[in-house]
């Protein structure tokens, strides 16, 4: 059995960075992820004067109810959609302050519309200041009455988690109706860990009632993050005998991703999911199929990278979406196979790929980190020679990953 830990969740830590912030008194984290993304929230935190202290595996933040200390501020979201969404909906909150964000080029491309359009139809005073639509914004904060709003959240999940986060910091609360929704797991995770922090939602249909009241600082354990336990797995599932355990990640767990196991179990692999662990065991058997992966998308690239070694194809659907990710992961997915040599179809929100042999090649990582993790895994069985353009793109959430993935291989 080989045992992988994985750092903390992204997800997790960008949420519990917001709630801690806007929650009265000081909240730990322990395990936070320390990564670009949420190594850059918390840079982002500091600028709007929030007080965030931070050692290795505990972080401790200083909540501010009436938002940040300072009444004007510069803020640079590097590339996570996460800062880039949640910060700026955070300061919106405040009560008074002219607060600028913007984000890297690859962030810059990626939408915000549907948030920023809701946050101006609740009132906030919000400009775009090239693109409409993207970063870089100016907001000048003067508090929100809150009332009811409606949202798109058919690109994004994003957009609804940061309006669900910024309810109890309304003076009455908000009433949000969603018309369409992607990747609706990773909002579970927003109202299972606003719960956490002391506010209560309730949903109705497609409607989300959020009550004013704020957030209640805490003590708060970060589990591992599962988008990144799925390269793990996936190697595990491409080696015949070979075992991996993720110890953190059981029945429990908060983040959807997890559910990639059931696609390797629906493959062929043996998966035994314990309260506290998840095992995926190689089988020697690793079967085509057409799988929907609209929840856990950010598991396509995975599963895409380990496609090629199935005995029959492997169909992707539903997943429109990851072409507004750190890249246009379909294409880029697609573009990498085929230069291993693999046959690959493609659609606006599909992807197919063949069985086959893929060759050694120097990989495209279009400076998205998933691309960079998931062509590592295929690696395991193309022999030496699959280099990555960008190996240090994993930076953004799993800064040690080639380390990690090497020591991997040595075990087994
Ligand atoms: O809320 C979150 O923490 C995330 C939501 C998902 O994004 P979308 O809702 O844009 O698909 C996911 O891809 C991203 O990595 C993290
Ligand atoms: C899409 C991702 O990140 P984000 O949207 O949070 O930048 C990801 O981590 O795969």
């Amino acid at each position: 059995m080989t045992v992988v830990d994985i750092p903390g969740s992204k997800s997790v830590t960008a949420r519990a960075l917001f709630l801690a912030a806007a929650a009265a008194g000081t909240t730990t984290l322990l395990r936070p992820l320390r990564s670009d993304d949420t190594e850059g929230f918390a840079e982002g935190l500091g600028r709007l004067g929030y007080r965030v202290d931070r050692e290795p595996d505990a972080w401790r933040v200083g909540g501010r109810p009436q938002g940040p200390a300072v009444s004007e501020a510069d803020v640079y979201c590097r590339d996570g959609a996460t800062t880039a969404r949640f910060l700026p909906t955070l300061a919106a909150a405040g009560a008074s302050g002219t607060y600028r964000f913007d984000a890297s080029p690859q962030m810059r491309r990626r939408p915000l519309a549907p948030l920023t359009d809701a946050l101006r139809a609740l009132g906030v005073d919000l400009r775009h200041e090239e693109a409409e639509g993207h970063h870089p914004l100016r907001i000048a904060a003067a508090g929100i009455k809150g009332g009811e709003v409606t949202l798109d959240a058919g690109e994004s999940s994003q957009y609804l988690t940061a309006l669900l986060m910024l309810g109890p910091l309304t003076a009455e609360g908000l009433r949000i109706t969603v018309t369409d929704l992607v990747s609706a797991p990773y909002v579970e995770i927003t109202l299972a860990m606003m719960r956490g922090f002391g506010a209560e939602v309730t949903r109705e249909g497609d409607t989300f009632t959020v009550p004013p009241g704020g957030y209640r600082a805490t003590t708060y354990a970060v589990e591992p993050d599962a988008s990144t336990a799925s390269y793990f797995f996936a190697a595990a599932a491409l080696s015949p005998g070979r075992e991996v355990t993720v110890p953190g990640l059981g029945a429990g767990a908060l983040q959807g991703d997890l559910r990639f196991v059931d696609v390797l179990e629906r493959m062929g692999a043996q998966v035994r999911v314990t309260p506290d662990s998840t095992t995926v065991r190689g089988t020697g058997t690793l079967n085509g199929l057409t799988v929907n992966m609209r929840d856990i998308s950010d598991t396509m690239p995975t599963l895409a990278a380990i496609a090629p070694y199935a005995a029959g194809p492997v169909r992707i659907e539903d997943v429109a979406n990851t072409r507004v990710k750190e890249c246009d992961r379909l294409e880029a997915c697609a573009e990498n196979l085929r230069r291993m040599g693999v046959t690959v179809a493609t659609g606006a929100d599909w992807i197919e790929i063949r069985p086959g042999t893929p060759r050694p090649t120097e990989i495209a990582t279009h400076g998205d980190h998933r691309m960079a993790m998931s062509f590592a895994v295929t690696s395991l069985r193309t022999g030496p020679g699959v280099t990555f353009d960008d190996p240090g793109c994993v930076r953004k959430t799993f800064p040690a990953f080639h380390e990690a993935f090497a020591a991997l291989q040595r075990a087994w």
